[in-house]
């Protein structure tokens, strides 16, 4: 099957099936269980709600740019968007910082879909946009529910610039359902990783407002676990548009 037929399946399927998948993904009952006990963070599935007239509830500022996700592609996103994918997506390499970016970066790191930025390169991510943090986790837990609704994995989220005085947009990549014992296995990860880029290429070409770069981290190698390699190849296998953003910079804080 195609790179994007794959996509397909596995994005198109019916809802229930998602959730099903989203299930099957999971790593063994046992895992499960663990996940249940030891190392479970606190994370309330419950929506919590909004009150209608206040503003920066929960760290939400209701006034700020809306962040894009699926919801706000067409169905047959996919299709359509063919037509100008005329090569295969370029990686470049960079030793150094990720978040001393230039104003009007994409960031992009993988999370999990349970509304947590806890550990790894997530964590500084809330502490360095603690504005982006709550649009994250209000999706996760609002507008999806990680228990009745859960964001479907290979799924993406790109939040605009929030924070004051920051001009960075924040790319999250549904790689996992959850994270620590519970995330999915390595080939589940990988699997996630392409389509979840994909639909983020897709929401950055719908976003108004400028994103004159994209950096990444070495997604999924870490808390993930998953080796660079395999994440590499997938990312590589993705067609854009020739010269879409000039490339994506590969960003490690050290050189091995
Ligand atoms: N401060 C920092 N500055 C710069 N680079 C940093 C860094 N810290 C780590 N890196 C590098 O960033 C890459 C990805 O490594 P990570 O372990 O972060 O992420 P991942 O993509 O494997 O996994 C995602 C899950 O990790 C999180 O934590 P929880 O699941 O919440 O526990 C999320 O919420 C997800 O669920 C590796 O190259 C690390 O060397």
């Amino acid at each position: 099957m195609s790179q994007r037929n794959s996509i397909i399946t596995s994005y198109f399927q019916p809802k229930n099936k998602a959730k099903e998948s989203t299930t099957n993904n999971s790593d063994s009952p046992e895992s499960s269980k663990q996940e249940k006990g030891k190392g479970k963070r606190s994370i309330s599935a419950s929506p919590v709600p909004v009150p209608e007239k206040r503003r920066d509830v929960n760290g939400l500022n209701r006034d700020a740019p809306r962040h894009l996700s699926s919801k706000d592609l067409p169905s047959n996103w996919l299709a359509t968007s063919s037509d100008d994918s005329l090569t295969t997506l370029s990686l470049t390499y960079h030793t150094g910082d990720i978040f001393a970016a230039p104003p009007n970066t994409l960031l992009i790191h993988a999370c999990n879909t349970q509304g947590s930025w806890g550990a790894g390169i997530a964590a500084a991510f809330k502490s360095k946009y603690p504005k982006a943090y709550p649009v994250y986790r209000n999706f996760c837990i609002n507008e999806y529910n990680p228990k009745s609704d859960p964001i479907p994995t290979g799924t993406a989220l790109l939040i605009p610039p929030v924070d004051i005085g920051n001009t960075h947009w924040i790319g999250c990549l549904f790689t996992s359902a959850k994270y620590g014992k519970g995330k999915d296995k390595a080939d589940v990860i990988v699997r996630n990783t392409a389509p979840a880029m994909q639909m983020l290429i897709e929401l950055v070409n719908k976003a108004e407002g400028e994103i004159a770069e994209v950096r990444i981290c070495k997604i999924n190698s870490g808390k993930f676990g998953v080796p660079w390699e395999k994440t590499k190849d997938a990312l590589e296998a993705i067609t854009v548009a020739e010269g879409w953003k000039g490339s994506v910079q590969v960003w490690d804080p050290s050189d091995d």
